[in-house]
């Protein structure tokens, strides 16, 4: 039997949508995109793992709801978010006579759903974009908010656009052809909501990880909605992290970054990267005396308990990562700015920790 469907709304007055999280739901993704956009043609944007999986039946039920579908296929994989991929796909639009009215649909993970999504924003200055997001990083992250871009070698997400997705339809059942490391790589971002605003979430995971690494398809709809809950709350309060707000939600983000673009984008998973980031990141707050080592052990501890890491690979020289940090985005001012935790549920912007105890916080 299929769990209840639920939907969260982000309130973002007329750049407003709905997130539809539920067991089945790709097969209604025609009405979907329908019910909200009066589209002919639709611009579906996969990668090679989820075109044979997913997105061609996705394809299909559009064409039998009368839409004229044009499926547009990546490699899977980091290297994909890259601005040589992105133009290929606006050629390969405008040869297929993509023009204002058409709609660009993601279907994959969050490579795929950033992607065409500065694609969608950028193409004729702006496409109605939708997302069916297949990854739980996507699931839970990445298809909300509209971040969109691409990496550049030395600087992830450097080139992009705030473009907020139309809706955003969750189907969890897609999730059981994952691989278990692309799974436990979404959990990292799970955990990160825990950490930064909801301690009872947290607790929550703590108690279900078991559930959570059998991915039980009622623990599995609860967290997606809270985490689509929690990180709507953020985007509504700062959608274009002007106000520092939405910066919450890079925790763990400034060490993470730093690390896939010196591992060469793709050794190392973005929720990976993330999850050693949140470990390091809770280790400079000790090391400033903002918490104690408690909170870093629950951390670690719920991380490993759902198979993520949460030290350097071996032969990673902290003092390399450091260089790579000032390219972040939320570098401000000359200094680099850190997201840490003050306790479980709360974190706060840091401008000036010791650059000693950063690379401290890393060995
Ligand atoms: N825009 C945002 O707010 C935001 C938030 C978090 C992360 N991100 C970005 O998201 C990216 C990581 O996303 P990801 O973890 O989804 O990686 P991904 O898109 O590379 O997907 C991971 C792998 O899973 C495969 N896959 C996707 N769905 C599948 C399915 N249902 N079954 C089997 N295989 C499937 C893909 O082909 C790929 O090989 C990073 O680039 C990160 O920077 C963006
Ligand atoms: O949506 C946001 O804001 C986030 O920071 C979510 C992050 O999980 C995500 O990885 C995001 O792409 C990072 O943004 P960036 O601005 O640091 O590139
Ligand atoms: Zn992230």
């Amino acid at each position: 039997m299929s769990e209840p469907a639920t939907t969260v709304r982000v309130n973002l007055a007329e750049r407003g949508y709905d997130i539809h999280i539920g067991q089945g739901l790709l097969a209604g993704a025609a009405s979907f995109i329908t019910d909200r956009r009066k589209a002919k043609h639709v611009v579906l944007i996969t990668d090679d793992n989820v075109d044979g999986l997913h997105a061609d039946r996705v394809a299909d039920q559009l064409v039998e709801a009368g839409l004229e579908v044009n499926v547009m296929t990546v490699d899977a994989g980091e290297a994909s978010k890259d601005v040589d991929v992105a133009a290929e796909l606006w050629e390969t639009m405008l040869q297929e006579g993509t023009d204002r009215q058409s709609v660009v649909l993601a279907v994959g993970g969050g490579v795929v759903g950033d992607l065409a999504g500065w694609v969608a924003a950028s193409y004729a200055r702006g496409l109605t974009f939708f997302q069916a997001p297949t990854t739980l990083l996507s699931q839970v992250d990445s298809s909300v908010g509209g971040k969109v871009g691409v990496n550049l070698p030395g600087a992830k997400n450097m080139v992009g656009a705030f473009w907020q997705p139309h809706g955003v339809v969750i189907d969890i059942d897609v999730l059981s052809t994952l691989t278990d490391r692309d799974y436990r790589a979404g959990l990292a971002e799970v955990v990160k909501y825990g950490v930064i605003m909801d301690a009872d979430f947290f607790a929550m995971l703590e108690a279900n990880a078991d559930a959570i690494n059998n991915r039980d398809p009622q623990t599995l709809i609860q967290i997606i909605a809270r985490s689509c809950q929690l990180k709507a709350e953020v985007v509504e309060a700062d959608e274009r992290e002007e106000s520092g707000r939405r910066a919450i939600l890079n925790y763990g983000h400034t060490f993470g970054h730093a690390l896939e673009a010196a591992t060469g984008y793709g050794p190392l998973l973005h929720g990976e990267g993330v999850s050693i980031g949140m470990v390091c990141a809770s280790r400079l707050a000790e090391s400033m005396g903002l918490i104690d080592s408690g909170t870093t052990s629950r951390q670690v501890a719920l991380l490993e308990k759902l198979g993520l890491p949460t030290s350097l690979p071996a032969g990673q020289d902290p003092a390399e990562l450091v260089s790579l940090m000032w390219r972040d985005k939320k570098v401000q001012d000359g200094k680099i700015r850190f997201v840490l935790p003050t306790r479980i549920g709360e974190v706060q912007l840091f401008d000036s920790p010791a650059q000693q105890a950063v690379v401290e916080s890393m060995r």
